[in-house]
């Protein structure tokens, strides 16, 4: 029976260092939740709590109401797929898949029923007698995933499942993953630091740096509300360009330099007039126009449906150590292309761009749309 899973002021320490300081999460039952965030952030760490490897040093984990802090393991009733497969070599396919089955003791014929079934959804029916050492790897995968759900586990734990296949070959497995967990409908939580792979698979996502949960959201929010620069920078790339907030009248003004400001009504309440601000700029969200900032071309690359453009900011009006930015033509709005040294004015879409405090910490951008 898949659960939710309530993850409550959690923390870990290896030794004297603390790795997860305190860490609160609700995965809805069914839900495909992602932990996504940059090499040792901790996502590995919580995935291992989770599944019962790792201890818990302070807080609590829930499936369901029930705390699991001290239920060991083996108890759990988790299905766990790792980045190198895991799968017996000595064992054919059918007989890894029915592994876990044989542990727990299910009658021959049930076995035999769900086995099937099982590799007929991952599509690996025909392989069954093979020995893993003839199968590619993302057959391997298959199996791996045949067999931890096969068992029928309360959740499935995913660490980097994708990281050992090729570029195509991970993004074929990553919707056999979505679709198989959709059909099955199992509580998911799948740890990965590509940020492409986790907008296209997850329901929601919680991006994390350095044991600390910096957004929880569903793709899309994350990537139109950022909750900082931090989140706006790692997933997708932003252009982050200092400037002021300045009151006339009844509106609210963005001043980038004494010859471009824009005019943005859907600021928070909180904001003042004076007020230093950053503003995150997506490549997509800028255009050439006959005003806005005043760049220089460096060079521009062909990606065949747009054109890349790069370009360098006044590094007083740069903020972070990104100076290179970048804005995407559409091919169908091309006319000319530019060539380096070119002079344009780029206009950003006010609809569109986020902006966060001095220090880039909270999005200043009252939301008028959720984003789900
Ligand atoms: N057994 C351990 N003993 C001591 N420190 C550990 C141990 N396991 C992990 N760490 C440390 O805890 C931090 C979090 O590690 P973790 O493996 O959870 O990160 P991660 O986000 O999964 O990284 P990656 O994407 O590289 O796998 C890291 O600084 C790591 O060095």
């Amino acid at each position: 029976m898949s659960v939710a899973i309530k993850i409550e002021n959690v923390v870990k320490k290896y030794e004297k260092t603390t790795v997860i300081p305190n860490l609160s999460l609700d995965i809805k039952n069914g839900e495909f939740f992602t932990l996504l965030g940059p090499s040792g952030c901790g996502k590995t760490t919580l995935l291992r709590m989770i599944a019962g490897f790792n201890s818990i040093d302070g807080g609590y984990i829930k499936f369901d109401d029930e705390v699991i802090n001290e239920i060991p393991a083996y108890k759990r009733n988790i299905g766990m797929v790792f980045q190198n497969y895991a799968i017996f070599p000595h064992l054919t396919v059918k007989e890894n898949v029915e592994y876990g089955l044989k542990l727990r003791k299910i009658p021959k014929v049930e076995s035999d029923r769900r086995v099937e079934e099982m590799l007929r959804t991952v599509k690996m029916y025909d392989y069954k007698d093979r020995l893993p050492d003839r199968l590619s790897g993302g057959q391997q995968q298959r199996i791996a995933l045949a067999r931890a759900i096969v068992i029928r586990p309360n959740v499935l734990l995913m660490d980097e499942p994708l990281s050992n296949l090729d570029a195509k070959l991970r993004i074929e497995m990553r919707s056999v993953i979505r679709d198989i967990q959709k059909e099955i409908g199992i509580t998911t939580v799948y740890v990965t630091h590509d940020q492409e792979e986790a907008l296209a698979i997850s329901d929601r996502i919680a991006v994390m740096k350095e044991g600390v949960v910096q957004q929880v959201g569903t793709p899309c929010q994350i990537y139109k509300r950022p909750a900082n620069t931090f989140v706006a920078t790692f997933i997708g790339s932003s252009n982050l360009v200092r400037a002021k907030i300045k009151f006339e009248n009844d509106d609210k003004y963005i001043v980038f330099n004494s010859e471009f400001k824009i005019k943005m009504n859907n600021l928070k309440k909180s904001v003042k007039d004076g007020q230093s601000v950053v503003v995150s700029i997506r490549p997509e969200e800028l255009k050439i126009s006959n005003k806005g900032l005043k760049v220089k071309i460096l060079k521009g690359t062909f990606f065949g449906k747009f054109i890349n453009y790069e370009f360098r900011l006044n590094d007083d009006i740069v903020f972070g150590d990104n100076k290179v930015c970048e804005f995407v033509q559409d091919i169908s709005d091309v006319n000319i292309f530019l060539k380096e040294n070119d002079e344009v004015y780029l206009e950003p879409d006010l609809k569109r761009i986020n902006v966060f405090d001095e220090d880039g910490s909270v999005n200043l951008v009252e939301d008028v749309i959720l984003y789900e």
